[in-house]
């Protein structure tokens, strides 16, 4: 093609070339005149400088840029003169986010900040782990994807849905990075425990991915979050005019499993075979099946069955220090029996098991869950998270539904559930479950908020001098029960740690510090086990060495302070030890392909992490 027709089909069929635009300001490509049945091209540059290098996030540097590169790289004029080092504009923007009241501003600037600068966002993440974590994930990332619509801003991660049937792998072509190491997976069906926020889900694989950055080490362009979206049963997304996704109810039964399964295959052909696959906030109608059928054909991890074991299996380990006996003294009490919750009780069943030698099938019977017993229609389920928005409280009303899961419900339990299911008489509700089961450990795995009620907080201080009390439903608003009640009720005796963090509490003159019960201890650093060993595969005994690795990190001083895990701020070191017992365990099972195996997996580990310093441009 001539440039002089080239030119003119830029121009809409018009040149313009000795002419002007509208204003006066010459319209080279015809972009500003091009009426909307116009086609023009997408130009851009391919070696990033001036204007474009500082709107790349990957290296944009800010006020950072030296007079050296200011020069070299068509920077001047474009910046105003001060050169800020990358230390002072952490002070900055930490001191400008401290401004805002309002959690969801904070969570929109450091998404701004993202997709500005990223490595300024990651030095500020790992910096400042503990303020920030609350706002990139939970709680506020919960509040983010409830209001993702509205919030949107520029697209963040790759959206698969049901329109790009037959055309996944191209999909996955069209992202940007070639080399992805680890993928987080939605389809945005359980979303903390905000249930069905369907597209809107994104915030979650987005947040995973930067903690799998910030407090994994691993690349940031070798993460790729992904939501598929196959409908959302929510009425009030369906009705929401801003909602992003598609509007329609949920593909179910062969049309999903297709589409999964052509997302699964595209992903190995695309990346490869040690590409990492993290399910994540599935339903539990899909979640287990999921797991079960590619868990033997593709190195997937679910981070809410998976994940959360490892973690609680960890405190529960740590918290013998505290509490005395062994695993197997203890009896355990769930209130909730979906991912989490049996998740949770397989790997502490497994982990008494080989301890003890005893076989699996005796060590699970110290184990008693409690469901909502009563299964619900879909419609139920939609009016009552319609309703549940505008009436927080109704989902206490779910109590009158709960029941243990006892041999008598065996034929109408979900298969998950009925490992769980021992002799014992129908008791139908958590706090006659507690009297009956007589725990020693209560865990909140249900979603549903306020449900560890005074009553049950003090029976269980009144069975145990110490009891372990994990309220692990995320957000803060699903928590089961809060720090400062945990402690109040049972006059101080228990000791308490949630998924989202609570504030240390005073408690008749003592100052208590709720640990923080979330699987973001582990994902980050089995995952870096996973790569650095170049493992093709998970197995529970990597989850083993996870939870130990875990609780060997938690110090004299954590203990003294009644803490089951480490402070979040040492998070990096943290995860580097799990990420080499993880990486051993890849090794001695023969699953590892990265060859040699390095002789120090720690210090190899902690060699690989990403650092978020700013790099000098030629
Ligand atoms: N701290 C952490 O790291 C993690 C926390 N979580 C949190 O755990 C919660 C549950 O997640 P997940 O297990 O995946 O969800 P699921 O939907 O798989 O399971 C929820 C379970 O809770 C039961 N349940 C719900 N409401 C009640 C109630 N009022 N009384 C008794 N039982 C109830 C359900 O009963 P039924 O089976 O009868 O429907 C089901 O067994 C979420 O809030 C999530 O955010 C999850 C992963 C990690
Ligand atoms: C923490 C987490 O994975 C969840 O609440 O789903
Ligand atoms: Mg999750």
């Amino acid at each position: 093609m001539s440039s002089a027709s080239l030119k003119e089909m830029r121009n809409g069929g018009e040149d313009y070339s000795n002419g002007h635009g509208g204003g006066g300001v010459r319209d080279l490509y015809g972009e500003d005149c091009a009426t909307e049945d116009q086609l023009i091209t997408p130009w851009t540059f391919s070696v990033a400088s001036g204007c474009s290098l500082l709107r790349d996030p990957r290296y944009n540097k800010g006020l950072a840029f030296t007079e050296g590169e200011r020069d070299a790289h068509y920077l001047r004029g474009l910046l105003p003169p001060a050169i800020f080092n990358q230390e002072l504009q952490e002070k900055r923007l930490m001191h400008n986010l401290r401004q805002y009241e309002v959690p969801l501003h904070r969570y929109m600037a450091m998404m701004d900040l993202q997709e500005r600068n990223e490595r300024l966002f990651y030095k500020l993440l790992i910096n400042n782990v503990e303020e920030l974590l609350p706002v990139v994930y939970t709680p506020t990332v919960g509040e983010a994807c409830q209001k993702y619509g509205s919030i949107f801003r520029r697209p963040q991660g790759l959206y698969i849905s049901l329109k790009e049937k037959g055309k996944i792998l191209e999909v996955l072509k069209n992202w940007p990075e070639k080399s992805i190491q680890v993928i987080v997976v939605t389809d945005g069906e359980r979303i903390l425990g905000l249930g069905d926020l369907g597209c809107q889900g994104m915030g979650i694989p987005v947040g995973k991915l930067s903690l799998y950055t910030a407090l994994g080490g691993v690349r940031p362009s070798s993460c790729l979050p992904i939501t598929i979206d196959v409908g959302t049963n929510n009425e009030k997304l369906l009705n929401d005019e801003f909602y992003i996704g598609l509007k329609q109810k949920r593909a179910t039964g062969q049309e999903y499993a297709e589409l999964l399964e052509e997302f699964m295959h595209a992903v190995k052909q695309n990346y490869g075979e040690k590409v990492l696959i993290q399910f994540e906030d599935f339903a539990n109608h899909n979640a287990f099946d999921l797991l079960e059928k590619y868990s033997s054909s593709h190195l997937v991890f679910n981070d809410d069955i998976q994940g959360t074991a490892s973690v609680v299996l960890a405190g529960l380990l740590a918290s013998l220090k505290l509490v005395g006996g062994t695993l197997v003294d203890h009896t355990f009490l769930f209130l909730g029996a979906g991912e989490a919750g049996t998740g949770i009780a397989e790997l502490i069943a497994l982990e008494i098991s080989k301890q003890t030698k005893a076989p699996v099938e005796e060590t699970r019977k110290k184990i008693w869950l409690v469901d909502s017993k009563v299964k619900m229609p879909g419609w139920f389920y939609s009016y009552f998270t319609f309703y549940s928005f505008f009436f927080p409280n109704l989902h206490n009303k779910l109590v009158l539904f709960q029941g243990l899961i006892v041999s008598s419900r065996l034929e109408s339990l979900q298969q998950f559930k009925k490992p769980w299911a021992h002799e014992h008489e129908p008791v139908k509700s958590l706090l006659d479950a507690v009297k009956a089961i007589k725990p020693t450990v209560l865990i909140g795995s249900s979603g549903a908020g306020k449900t560890f009620t005074k009553e049950v907080v003090e029976t269980m201080a009144s069975l145990n001098e110490k009891p372990l009390i994990l309220a692990l439903s995320n957000p803060t608003s699903q928590s089961e029960c809060t720090a400062e009640e945990a402690y109040t009720w049972s006059k101080g005796k228990a000791i308490f740690a949630s998924g989202s963090p609570f504030d240390p509490v005073e408690y008749e003159g003592k100052l208590f510090v709720p640990g923080q019960a979330n699987n973001a201890y582990i994902f980050p650093g089995f995952g870096l086990g996973l790569i650095i060993s170049g493992a093709i595969r998970v197995r529970d005994e990597m989850l083993l060495a996870a939870s130990e690795a875990l609780a060997a990190q938690v110090s004299q001083e954590n203990y003294d302070k009644g803490l089951i895990y480490p402070p979040f701020s040492n998070i990096r070191k943290i995860s580097a030890h799990i990420a080499a017992k993880v990486a051993a365990k890849a090794y001695d099972l023969g699953l590892a392909s990265h060859l040699p195996r390095p002789k120090d997996l720690v210090k190899y580990a902690e060699s690989c992490m990403y650092s978020p310093g700013y790099r000098s441009y030629r």
